[in-house]
């Protein structure tokens, strides 16, 4: 198969040249990863790798879009990334505060009609992917060819979305997305980073984020969850190898869609932040309330456990404006944090599995909803089993797809993880150690090369 354009030298000076990219188009959100080259005019002073020479140098960027807002969530990225100039950002920003406010005011089927509304979402939403492919396409001189049977104007996609919104990107956009299967990405995304980048997996029990070596020659088997809208739990055997065992359709949509009806909150990072300042033993039904405060030992569980999630509700005349939205989103996040780890847990026994990893947004690396799912894997397992999670948790699909470049074209993608994670030589090795809080869900980069095949 011929080598892509996108990754052939261009002499171009402008020193972010998009190359290639990635899109996971889920129930809830987009996900995209691209690759920068280096001009190789600045180097980067965390980077202490040796460049290669015959290896393509640069980074690997993590962006999600959020459907709402998305727009100018990446504006604000694209200022700083593609070194826009103000009255650029101006303009872009006018236009998209502009597409915002109609959206928002869209709420009539009318004013939708008048606008034409599949053109309108369609620009909307997929805005931020329009501008990256156009600068991919400014940047590699990637182009169409004179033959027009030979499109070369594709992005590998993951996700339902790939399938759903496929005409529509050729149509409206010009762009043909070439598929690749969703659990296919998953699986290659999360080996991916658990061979090559160090301090990617984590354990998180009682507050406690350990992180974990991974032997390469000791992954497999392992079960992987990924936690997005819906639940997949895919058995993991090797690259290329794995078997989708189970799913459960109550996962982060569910969190997300409940919490959004009950609370009436509007964003998601509201409803987690709810959730940090609630509690859940005013709605839940402890086993002390129905043990009058007493634990039932013989079996195992103690006065504190829920008994039955929400319950409480039930056994007086509170309506749901007498419920605080902070307690009602910790029990609906702790109901369904719990459900999903036992579930896998169930999973993990059933195969024999010691390790679960645990993918997708739904986790956001907050606290609460990683103690929850471990605490229920360690509690059901007799501690037999680990919950594990991964920092680019939400991105195993779209960098999966990603990866399929190099499967068909490409030799190897290297993760240079000196940069990566900033660490001095001896705490390297320190499985206790954390690094720098920030939140690694919003953009994030990481410095890699190429080696062609
Ligand atoms: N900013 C956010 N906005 C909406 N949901 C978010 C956000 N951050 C995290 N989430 C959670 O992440 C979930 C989506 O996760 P993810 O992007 O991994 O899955 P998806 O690809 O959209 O879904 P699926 O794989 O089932 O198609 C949401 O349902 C929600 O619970
Ligand atoms: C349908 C998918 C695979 C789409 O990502 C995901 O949302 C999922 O795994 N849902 C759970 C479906 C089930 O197994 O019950």
């Amino acid at each position: 198969m011929d080598r892509p354009r996108e990754i052939e030298a261009d002499g171009n000076s402008n020193p972010i040249q998009i190359s290639r990219l990635a899109l996971d188009i889920g129930g809830s959100l987009i996900k995209l990863v691209y690759f920068s080259r280096d001009s190789g005019d600045h180097e980067d002073p965390l980077n202490d790798s040796v460049r290669i020479s015959n290896g393509v140098n640069g980074r690997l960027h993590f962006a999600k879009c959020y459907q709402q807002y998305g727009v100018v969530f990446f504006i604000a990225n694209f200022r700083a990334e593609f070194d826009l100039s103000s009255t650029d950002s101006f303009i872009l920003g006018l236009a998209c505060a502009y597409f915002v406010m109609l959206r928002t005011l869209a709420g009539q089927a009318s004013f939708l009609e008048l606008l034409h509304v599949d053109n309108f979402l369609i620009y909307v939403i997929f805005w931020p992917v329009l501008f990256l492919a156009y600068k991919m396409k400014v940047n590699s001189g990637f182009q169409h060819q004179e033959n027009p049977t030979n499109d070369r104007s594709f992005i590998k996609a993951t996700g339902g979305g790939a399938y759903k919104f496929s005409d529509l990107f050729k149509e409206k956009l010009g762009i043909s997305l070439e598929k690749e299967d969703e659990m296919d990405c998953l699986v290659t995304g999360a080996n991916f980073l658990l061979k090559a980048v160090n301090h990617e997996a984590f354990t998180y029990l009682n507050g406690q984020k350990e992180f974990v070596q991974i032997d390469h020659n000791d992954l497999y088997p392992y079960l992987l969850v990924n936690i997005g809208s819906g639940v997949s739990m895919i058995k993991v055997d090797g690259d290329g190898k794995f078997e989708r065992v189970s799913g459960t359709s109550v996962g982060g949509g569910t969190f997300w869609g409940l919490g959004k009806l009950l609370t009436k909150c509007q964003s998601f990072d509201e409803l987690l932040e709810l959730s940090q300042r609630g509690n859940n033993r005013v709605i839940d039904m402890l086993v002390g309330d129905i043990y009058g405060g007493m634990d039932y030992s013989k079996i195992g569980l103690s006065s504190t456990a829920i008994a039955s999630s929400f319950g409480r509700a039930i056994s007086n005349s509170n309506e749901l404006h007498d419920y605080k939205p902070e307690d009602v989103s910790r029990s609906l996040l702790r109901m369904i944090s719990n459900n999903i780890g036992q579930i896998s847990y169930l999973n993990a026994l059933r195969f024999g599995l010691k390790r679960i990893f645990f993918g997708g947004f739904f986790t956001r690396g907050h606290s609460y909803t990683m103690d929850t799912i471990s605490v229920a894997v360690h509690f059901w397992s007799k501690g037999e089993a680990k919950a594990m999670f991964l920092r680019h948790e939400g991105f195993l699909g779209a960098l999966g797809a990603f990866m399929s470049y190099e499967r068909h074209s490409l030799g190897d993608l290297m993760v240079n993880q000196s940069v990566q994670i900033p660490v001095d030589a001896s705490s390297s090795t320190d499985t206790n150690y954390n690094p720098p809080e920030r939140d690694l869900n919003e953009t994030e980069s990481m410095q890699c090369s190429v080696y062609q095949a």
